[in-house]
C-alpha cells in the first residue's frame, strides 16, 4: 500500500473529525456551553468549532486572538476543547493558587498503547549540578574547539547545529555516562531517535480532534510510534544492563554516579518510599532528552542571533566580561553570578523566545478562573510568549533591552518587579510554575550563561546568508508548535581570544 503523506492525513482526519462529531451530537442533547458559563472566543462554525482559523506558529495565533477576546479564552477544534491563558497574572493563579488542581498534563492521544511516552513526574537534584560541573566543562571544550578550527580555516560553522550536540552530549553524559562526548555518532543517534519517537508522538495528539474515535490517529501513525519506542527501548535497556554490571564495583569506590546510578539505587532499594520502576526510569530519561536537549540550545542560538543583531549589547557584554575574568582565562561557570549584565541578557532572552511557549496542563476539578467555569479534564495552554509580550506588564515588550532586568532601586516599577524576580522568577514564565514547573531550569542556566559567556569573550561573529556573509541575523520564527528559528543560525566566527590556549 502507498504511504500515505501528512497533507492526506490530516485531510481524512478532518472528513472522519466531521462524521463522527455529526453522530455525537445526533445522540447528545446539551453541550457543555449550556451548563457552564465559559469564557469567550471566536463563534464556532459548527463540528469543526475554529479549526479552519488556525495559523503557524501557534503562539502568535493565540496570542492575536487574545488581544481581541481577552486573557483568557475558549476554543474547539472538533471534538477537543482548549482553554488558551495569555496573561501572566492568570499564569500565576495556575502555577501558585490553584497549582494542585491545574497540576496535570493533558494526555497523548493513544497513552496506554505508549508505555513511555505517556508518563513523566517530576525531578530535582541540585547536588548531582554541582557534582557535574566537569561533564560541562568538558562539553564546552569540545564545543570551542570546533569553532577554533573553523575559524582557523574561515570556514562558517553551523552555529545552530553545534549547540544541539553541546547540549545532547551534556545530558548524554550526565544521565548515562556513556562514552557520548568522546563519540558525536552514539550521541547523535541518540538524539535523532529521541526527536522521531517524540515527532510522531505529537502526531499521535491530531487524533484528539477526533473525540472518542481518537484511536483512529494510532491507526494512521501508531505503528511507526511503537517501532521507534522499541528502538529506544532497546537502547536504554542496554544501557541499564552495562549500568547494573557495574553496580557492584562502583558501589565499592566513590565513582561520579550518572543519573542511571542514581535511579538504579532508587529501583533496587527495598526500603525505598518511592520504589522505581524499570518503565518509569526509561519515561523519565525520555523526558530528559526531549526537553533538555532542544530547549537549552535553541535558547543559546536566539542569544546570539539577538547579540550580533544587538553590538552595543554584545560589546557590553564583553567589557563585563574582560573587567572581571581579563584575557588571560577562560569565563567559568563560578563567574556567572558576579556577571548582572550577562544575567539579564539571559533573562531577556528567555522573556523574548521562551521556548515551548505553549505550556499544557489538564484540571483534575472543576475549576473557575478569572469568573469562568473550567470544566474538570479540559486542557489548558498557557501562552508564555503572549503574557511575557504583554505590553501592560513590560515597556517596549518586543523589544530586546536587557537593561529592564538590571535591578535598580530608582523605581517603584522596578521595585515591584524585584520583588517579583526573587524566589521563582515569576515574571519569567518560560520554565512554567508550581509542583510542575521545570526541573531543569538551574542546568539549563549552568550550561547556557557559561556557553554564551565564551562565545562573546573568545569570538566575533559574522552571520551567513545564502552563502555570503551578512550585517543581520533573520529573526524569524519557524511555523509550527514551538518558538525555534526558521534556519539555524551560520557564521564564520573570528578568534579574538583563543579558549584553547587559556583552558587550563
Ligand atoms: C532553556 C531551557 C529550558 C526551557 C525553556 C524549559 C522549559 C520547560 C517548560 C515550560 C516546562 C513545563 C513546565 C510547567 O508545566 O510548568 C518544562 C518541563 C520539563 N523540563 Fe524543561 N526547559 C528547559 C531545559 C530543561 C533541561 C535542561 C531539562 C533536563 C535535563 C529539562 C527537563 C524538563 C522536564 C523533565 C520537564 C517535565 C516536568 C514535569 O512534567 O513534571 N528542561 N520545561
Amino acid at each position: 500500500m502507498p504511504k500515505m503523506t501528512d497533507i492526506q492525513c490530516y485531510s481524512m482526519f478532518f472528513i472522519i473529525s466531521f462524521v463522527s462529531t455529526l453522530v455525537i451530537r445526533s445522540f447528545s442533547k446539551k453541550t457543555n456551553r449550556t451548563h457552564f458559563h465559559l469564557p469567550p472566543g471566536p463563534r464556532p462554525l459548527p463540528i469543526i468549532g475554529h479549526l479552519q482559523l488556525i495559523t503557524f506558529p501557534l503562539d502568535q495565533f493565540y496570542q492575536k486572538l487574545s488581544t481581541k477576546y481577552g486573557p483568557i479564552i475558549y476554543l474547539q477544534f472538533g471534538a477537543s476543547k482548549q482553554i488558551i491563558i495569555s496573561s501572566a497574572s492568570l499564569a500565576t493563579e495556575i502555577f501558585k493558587t490553584q497549582d494542585l488542581a491545574f497540576a496535570s498534563r493533558p494526555p497523548f492521544a493513544v497513552e496506554d498503547r505508549l508505555t513511555f511516552i505517556a508518563s513523566s513526574f517530576l525531578y530535582s537534584d541540585p547536588q548531582a549540578l554541582e557534582a557535574s560541573s566537569g561533564v560541562r566543562r568538558q562539553g564546552l571544550r569540545s564545543f570551542l574547539q570546533k569553532i577554533v578550527e573553523s575559524a582557523s580555516l574561515l570556514k562558517p560553522v553551523d552555529v545552530g547545529l553545534e549547540l544541539l550536540k553541546l547540549t545532547n552530549n551534556i545530558i548524554c553524559t550526565m544521565a548515562m555516562n556513556t562514552n557520548c562526548s568522546s563519540n558525536d555518532d552514539e550521541a547523535e543517534k541518540c538524539r535523532k531517535l529521541v526527536q522521531e519517537t517524540f515527532e510522531q508522538a505529537l502526531k499521535l495528539t491530531i487524533g484528539d480532534v477526533l473525540g472518542p474515535f481518537k484511536w483512529l490517529g494510532f491507526w494512521i501513525y501508531g505503528k511507526q510510534a511503537v517501532n521507534l519506542e522499541r528502538r529506544f527501548d532497546g537502547m536504554v535497556e542496554n544501557i541499564l544492563k552495562q549500568h547494573e554490571e557495574k553496580r557492584e564495583e562502583n558501589s565499592k569506590t566513590s565513582q561520579y554516579k550518572d543519573l542511571i546510578d542514581v535511579l538504579l539505587e532508587m529501583h533496587y532499594d527495598n526500603q525505598a518510599e518511592f520504589k522505581l520502576t524499570r518503565t518509569q526510569i526509561k519515561s523519565f530519561l525520555l523526558d530528559i532528552f526531549v526537553a533538555g536537549t532542544d530547549t537549552s540550545a535553541n535558547t543559546m542560538q536566539w542569544t546570539l542571533a539577538e547579540l550580533i543583531n544587538h553590538p552595543k549589547v554584545f560589546k557590553k557584554v564583553r567589557e563585563e566580561i574582560d573587567s572581571l575574568v581579563g584575557n588571560s582565562r577562560l569565563v567559568e561557570e563560578s563567574d556567572i553570578s558576579s556577571l548582572p549584565y550577562l544575567q539579564a541578557v539571559m533573562k531577556e532572552i528567555l522573556r523574548l523566545h521562551p521556548l515551548g511557549s505553549l505550556i499544557p496542563r489538564k484540571c483534575r476539578e472543576h475549576c473557575k478562573l478569572d469568573g469562568f467555569d473550567i470544566p474538570k479534564n479540559t486542557t489548558i495552554l498557557i501562552n508564555t510568549y503572549a503574557a511575557m509580550r504583554d505590553p501592560n506588564l513590560w515597556d517596549d515588550p518586543n523589544e530586546f533591552k536587557p537593561e529592564r532586568f538590571l535591578i535598580s532601586k530608582d523605581t517603584e516599577k522596578t521595585l515591584a518587579r524585584q520583588d517579583q524576580m526573587e524566589g521563582q522568577l515569576l515574571d519569567l514564565l518560560t520554565f512554567g510554575g508550581g509542583r510542575r514547573r521545570c526541573p531543569g531550569m538551574m542546568l539549563a542556566f549552568h550550561t547556557m550563561s557559561p556557553t554564551v559567556a565564551a562565545m562573546v569573550q573568545c569570538f566575533d561573529w559574522t552571520p551567513i546568508e545564502e552563502g555570503r556573509e551578512v550585517d543581520v541575523v533573520n529573526m524569524e520564527v519557524r511555523k509550527g508548535l514551538n518558538h525555534v528559528m526558521e534556519q539555524s543560525l551560520v557564521c564564520t566566527p573570528r578568534v579574538r581570544l583563543n579558549p584553547l590556549d587559556c583552558i587550563a
